[in-house]
């Protein structure tokens, strides 16, 4: 059972009864980083982090026992309008390495102690292309909303979210656009490589696309742009909530993915913090827009979860200061 398994139309998500952050556990958290042996608020972001998973974990000494990263993947039928250098045989034929361990995504989460697992979301039947009309039916974004769900082991301790689709950086610009204005331009970057031409018909196909579907809000905009590993990721991040799970979520297409959720209400995000910031133009745009404040920024801009992956690393070395400092009573430190 998931939090979506009786869930019958997007409406009804949002009236799920989902837990909120621990505060208790964040001030106790809190009151510990301040007894450890450092100047006050010395390690910076690794304190942020340490309450962040403590609120979310619900103990004043969280930890991280099982890290669990989901690469989900999908075709779209926006390809058709050759929005993408890459053909999209690739989405498949990169599912194959991730699944024979050949993909950076495989290295980063055994550097940093992950299991990885793939989601391949109906990859023989792309979406509709958004420019033309709706790219998924309500039943469609459902399914593939609960597939994302149930791929979240309830023994996580913290989830690594990531995706792989060829054509997705158009999508991932649609929805942030959609979302929060601006011109398609702003949005729009090279993707896997597209030219200066290529990204000029990348901005053309969204202003079309986003034109459309101007009505579209929340939940709505992955019917209406899609796709299905974004619903998927969204799935994924709402039973992470359910299950008090905290979530690390990978570069631009990643976060655009979650943009319908913030869309229908920010609040959703709360238990998310963003791996990196990927050098797609549009993702520090996005980070702002949505009030997220990215963990690395290392010009990375590959997907697969890799950003986040790499920022779990992080995560790991606050928990370690967190619970295995001394505090200035302990060490016999004297104090300001
Ligand atoms: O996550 C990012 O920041 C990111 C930035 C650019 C490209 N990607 C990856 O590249 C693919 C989409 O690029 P494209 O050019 O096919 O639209 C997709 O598989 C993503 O995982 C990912
Ligand atoms: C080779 C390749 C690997 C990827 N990983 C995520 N998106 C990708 C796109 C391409 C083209």
């Amino acid at each position: 059972m998931t939090i979506l398994s009786e869930v019958t139309s997007l409406d009804a998500i949002l009236g799920l009864d989902l837990p909120s952050a621990d505060q208790a556990a964040a001030n106790a958290a809190l009151e510990r980083q301040n007894s450890l042996t450092k100047p006050p608020a010395s390690l910076g972001r690794l304190e942020d982090l340490a309450v962040f998973m403590a609120s979310w974990q619900g103990t004043d000494r969280p930890a991280i026992k099982a890290a669990q990263a989901v690469v989900f993947a999908g075709n779209h039928g926006v390809c058709d309008k050759g929005v993408n250098p890459f053909p999209q045989a690739v989405t498949a034929q990169m599912v194959a390495n991730f699944e024979h361990g050949g993909a950076a995504i495989n290295q980063l989460c055994r550097a940093s102690g992950a299991d990885l697992s793939v989601v391949a979301l109906d990859l023989d039947t792309p979406t509709q292309d958004f420019s033309e009309k709706d790219a998924m039916t309500e039943a469609e974004v459902l399914d593939a909303m609960r597939r994302g769900a149930e791929a979240v082991k309830p023994d996580t301790s913290v989830l690594i979210l990531g995706e792989m689709g060829i054509g997705n950086s158009t999508i991932a610009a649609a929805l942030a656009f959609a979302a929060f204005g601006g011109t398609a331009a702003e949005w729009v970057g090279r993707g896997t490589g597209s030219d200066e031409a290529g990204k000029s018909l990348k901005a053309q196909v969204i202003e079309q696309g986003v034109t459309l579907h101007k009505d579209a809000k929340g939940l709505s905009l992955l019917t209406a742009i899609g796709g299905r590993e974004q619903a998927a990721i969204c799935g994924a991040v709402l039973e992470a909530r359910a299950r008090r799970i905290p979530v690390i979520l990978d570069g631009y297409i990643c976060t655009a993915a979650v943009v319908p959720l913030f869309d229908a209400n920010p609040d959703l995000l709360a238990h998310c913090v963003v791996g990196h910031v990927s050098a797609e133009p549009g993702h520090r745009k996005l980070l702002d827009a949505m009030g997220k404040e990215p963990i690395l920024a290392m010009n990375m801009a590959l997907g697969e979860g890799s950003g986040a992956a790499l920022a779990l690393g992080v995560l790991r070395a606050a928990l370690e200061c967190h619970n295995g400092m001394a505090t200035f009573a302990e060490a016999g430190v004297s104090e300001a």
